[in-house]
């Protein structure tokens, strides 16, 4: 299945005798082991898991012909790491897996998951990323990229095409890859496409990921994309799943700051409500400016119903028209921004927006649907949904719009998630927030 592959330039840096050791003295293990090895040994960087599709170029051998995959490139090098005092005090490493690794986003979340930032100075990390037979020559690419910054915390990278591969162990899956909507692309198209990605990636996750995996889904439509792929993953528990709403959050709170002349750190309990799309609901009721609830702040009612709501929903749609591509950047941070709400404890009083499975939900919001709620954490991973938030008539409308919203896209999925027949009555001006 795998075909190893020595990057040029370290094959010139290698001597014949490390060679020679690579080729026939490979010790056979699994790919991913992240276990503490003993006598300080470490992989290479850089390993491929490709399908028998893929035919990269044959460098090193392992006189193994039933071995499914093996390390290659800068991977499969063995370094003594005793000089190195600092990695005594590591963790345990972590094995983040990335879909649409080749994307724009993943470009910009990739080197800060390397470099530390996400998940701390002291956090190693193994990098799985996800492409397909389109992108592969991409993905390596990307994989070279990262081999060439010297990130001392990113200890493994493994490239492939095949999701059972690339999720194994994973105890972090987020999900970027989605195909784009094509000019006259209907909507139920999108989301049948999209969705048997994710039904895919779902039941892959549900065989070979950690159990306790933590999944956040980027690729729109990202809430019916999350319910799929959920749903299409039993036995990993449904709270483990997002939809990526944080990026409306950080858009919203700049909005607010930029209104009230506030630098946007005063600005907090922002909650987008619902679908990432053009009915999401930012929340200004509940949320706060200076510890003060917005209303007080901002006078200008008016402006919060109709200009900043619509702002935030179409944020996205306006970047697209000034930039010609849609959000990259400024998604990535919001994943970042994602996964540490979830690993440090959230700011006493606060709380945070992720699309969450709805069952037991304290807001009277239907079942069984992906909807964006306020969150907090212990830090540890898992969240609780926030109850001392009040709802009015403005936000209650808008709220049952959204809902409506997604349990449309459900219907128009139920072939997806086991419910039947689909059946597609989306409301005409269901859009992604960069459509417009
Ligand atoms: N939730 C949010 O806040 C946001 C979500 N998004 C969404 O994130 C997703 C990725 O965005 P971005 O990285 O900018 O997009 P890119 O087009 O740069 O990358 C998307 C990747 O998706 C993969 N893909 C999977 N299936 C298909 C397919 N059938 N056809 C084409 N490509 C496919 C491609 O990789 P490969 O060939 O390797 O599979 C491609 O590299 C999009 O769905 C976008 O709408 C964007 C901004 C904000
Ligand atoms: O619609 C898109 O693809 C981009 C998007 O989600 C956003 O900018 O929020």
């Amino acid at each position: 299945m795998a075909v190893a592959e020595l990057s040029p330039s370290y094959k010139t840096q290698l001597n014949a005798s490390r060679l020679s050791f690579l080729s026939t003295h490979v010790p056979i293990r699994r790919r991913f082991d992240v276990r503490p090895r003993p006598r300080h040994k470490r992989d290479g960087i850089y390993c491929s898991v490709t399908s028998n599709q893929i035919q990269a170029p044959v460098s090193i051998q392992t006189e193994q012909p039933n071995i499914k995959s093996e390390c290659y490139g800068v991977f499969c090098l063995t370094y003594d790491l005793k000089a190195e005092e600092e990695t005594k005090s590591w963790r345990k490493m972590v094995t983040v897996a990335v879909s649409g690794a080749a994307g724009m986003i993943a470009n910009h979340l990739l080197f800060k998951l390397a470099s530390g930032e996400v998940f701390g100075p002291d956090q190693p990390i193994a990098l799985k990323l996800l492409g397909s037979e389109r992108s592969f020559q991409a993905l390596e690419g990307v994989a070279m990229e990262l081999e060439d910054s010297l990130y001392p915390l990113l200890r493994e990278v493994s490239i492939g095409i095949d999701p059972y591969d690339i999720f194994q162990d994973a105890e972090w899956a987020l999900l970027i890859g989605a195909k784009p909507r094509g000019p006259g692309m209907e909507r139920a198209d999108l989301l049948d496409i999209n969705g048997q990605i994710f039904a895919e990636q779902g039941k892959a996750l549900n065989a070979v990921a950690s159990r306790n995996v933590k999944v956040i889904v980027v690729g729109n439509p990202c809430n019916t994309n999350a319910l799929i792929c959920l749903k299409n993953a039993p036995n990993i528990p449904a709270k483990n799943f997002h939809a990526l709403t944080r990026l409306d959050e950080n858009r919203a709170k700049c909005q607010l700051a930029l209104k009230a002349g506030v630098f946007y750190d005063k600005v907090s309990n922002v909650t987008i409500w619902g679908n990432h799309s053009t009915t999401q609901v930012p929340d200004f009721l509940n949320a706060r400016i200076n510890g003060l609830p917005v209303k007080e702040v901002i006078k200008d009612h008016k402006w919060l119903e109709e200009e900043f709501t619509e702002k935030v929903q179409k944020r996205g749609g306006v970047l697209i028209k000034k930039w010609g591509r849609s959000s990259a950047a400024s998604t990535a941070v919001s994943i970042v921004d994602a996964i540490k709400s979830l690993i440090t404890p959230t700011p006493k009083g606060d709380w945070f927006s992720s699309g969450v499975y709805t069952n037991g939900n304290p807001y009277s919001i239907a079942e069984d649907v992906v909807f964006s709620m306020p969150c907090r954490s212990e830090g540890d991973g898992d969240y609780e949904l926030v109850k001392d938030v009040k709802f009015d008539d403005y936000l209650l409308t808008r709220l049952n719009k959204t809902m409506a919203e997604l349990l449309a896209e459900k219907r128009c999925t139920a072939h997806l998630i086991g419910e039947g027949i689909a059946v597609c009555d989306l409301p005409e001006d269901t859009m992604l927030p960069g459509e417009m």
